[in-house]
């Protein structure tokens, strides 16, 4: 019968010094084993042991020329982790601590976080060790066009459809695409996040964060409660955490902070229509720093400090993986939590996980409540085959109700005697189950 300690060593041993892979996958199979235990099925087609290894990474170099002609080498990736049950799919990441360790964390959280969207969509993910930060628009044009020069060969419609994530928006997405159509000499939906004059879908990009909220209302639900005057804190100021705060603001919340890796601001009053479209120009347009908004509006600036201080009754980190450890866990419960919702990916630290699934505030983890992103590639896919745009309505209603299901399948297999959720138990058993069944029906290789 499978050890979990058994199983883990052979994954730290195949994969040596990749300890946020090692985290990932720890956080699955814990809830896993104990599932398949009277399964044997799953053991005896080495299920765990192929869920583990991705079915290719491709490593390549991409050389670019700056500003003043000095040419530069980076490293890019792309993690085609598991196919079973569609084209693999995932974000292209950005930034310079990305290795191949991280992208299969990012990899294997997709797998599982695709299966529990209902849409036919492997999972994938790839970047690469640029640092975009202080780039000019050139720059970023000429490494776009570099990378997708050798990407191009990997990816398809039908094959692998990548998307952005950290450090890849809306202009990235586009300079991509745009040389990949070049290259190809073909009109295909092989990207998504596309602009919506050349394929996108509405509401892709605010998807995350609205997916979230959604997400977390389903939660409250469950207690006949609402976001209605509840006090969240958001980290992060990129895709995810702005549409998060507009949602959360929408539906009556009051948001008291967001942030960037220089650090937190910190707003008593709650951000309002006019601060949201500050913050939105800021982030979007100007790629300028959070602390020019408590300059602005004249609030609270924490340099160098995450938000996790400061007390809230719901957290929502949407920066970056690890951003919670234990000790501001601790200082949320403290400060009292009432629930945490994922907008990143696994952005709690294994400790701060447990602690907060042995608690009783409510948690939910990425692979479930940050879907609405990739669902809605999904749904940009579909589009894109049919040769059709769906109105901004028909996109958002589709969100909600898959955002619905995902609680629904949380709830089906996460649920104890008592009515608690163990949302994380829930996403982790229906993603393996869909994923690991499809494998089962392919035969024994
Ligand atoms: N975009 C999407 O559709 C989806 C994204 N996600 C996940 O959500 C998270 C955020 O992604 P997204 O909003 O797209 O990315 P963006 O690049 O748009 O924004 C990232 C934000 O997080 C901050 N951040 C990044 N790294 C760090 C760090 N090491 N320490 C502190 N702050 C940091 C950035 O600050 P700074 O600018 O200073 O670096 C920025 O404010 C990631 O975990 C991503 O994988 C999950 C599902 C879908
Ligand atoms: O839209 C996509 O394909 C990917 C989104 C993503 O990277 C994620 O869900 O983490």
């Amino acid at each position: 019968m499978y050890d979990l300690e058994r199983v883990l060593q052979t994954v730290k041993k195949h994969n040596a010094g990749e300890k946020e892979f090692h985290q990932a996958v720890r956080e699955v199979y814990e809830d896993i084993l104990p599932y398949i235990a009277d399964k044997p099925r799953y053991e005896k087609a080495a299920i765990l042991e192929r869920l583990t290894e991705p079915d290719r990474i491709i490593r390549f170099r991409v050389t670019w020329m700056d500003d003043n002609k000095k040419i530069h080498v980076n490293r890019a990736w792309r993690v085609q982790f598991n196919n079973s049950i569609g084209p693999y799919k995932g974000g292209l990441r950005f930034h310079p601590s990305v290795n191949a360790g991280i992208l299969k964390f990012l990899g294997f959280e997709q797998t599982f976080k695709n299966a529990l969207t209902s849409l036919p969509i492997g999972g994938a993910k790839g970047g690469s060790d640029f640092n975009p930060k202080g780039k000019s628009d050139s720059e970023i044009f000429r490494f776009c066009h570099s990378l997708m020069d050798e990407l191009q060969r990997y990816i398809g419609e039908d094959t692998d459809i990548p998307a952005g994530d950290i450090g890849v928006g809306k202009r990235e997405i586009s300079y991509l695409f745009g040389q990949y159509k070049k290259l190809t000499n073909r009109f295909t939906g092989t990207i998504t996040g596309k602009d919506i004059n050349f394929g996108g879908s509405l509401i892709r990009t605010e998807a995350t964060g609205y997916g979230l909220i959604y997400f977390v209302q389903n939660m409250l639900e469950e207690f006949d409660d609402d976001l209605e005057e509840k006090e969240v804190s958001i980290s992060g100021s990129g895709n995810v955490a702005l549409y998060a705060c507009q949602k959360a603001m929408d539906l009556g919340a009051k948001v008291v902070t967001l942030s960037d890796s220089d650090g937190t601001i910190y707003d008593k009053e709650g951000i309002d229509r006019e601060k949201f479209e500050f913050v939105k120009e800021l982030k979007e347009v100007k790629y300028g720093r959070i602390k020019e908004y408590a300059d602005e509006f004249s609030c609270e600036y924490l340099e160098g400090e995450t938000p996790w201080s400061i007390p809230c009754d719901i957290a929502l980190p949407c920066a970056t993986q690890n951003e919670v450890d234990l000790s501001s866990a601790k200082t949320l419960l403290k400060n009292g939590l009432m629930l945490l919702a994922e907008g990143a990916n696994m952005p709690c630290s294994a400790d701060a996980t447990r602690l907060l699934r042995d608690s009783d505030v409510l948690y939910a983890p990425g692979k479930a409540s940050n879907a609405g992103g990739v669902a809605v590639s999904g749904l940009e896919i579909s589009q894109n085959e049919l040769r059709m745009s769906w109105s901004a309505e028909e996109v958002n209603d589709r969100l909600q109700s898959i955002m619905k299901e995902i609680h629904k399948k949380c709830k089906e297999h996460g649920e104890d005697d008592d009515g608690n959720i163990d949302y994380m138990k829930g996403a982790n058993i229906a993603g393996f189950k869909k994923v690991a069944d499809a494998m089962l029906a392919f035969g024994p290789v």
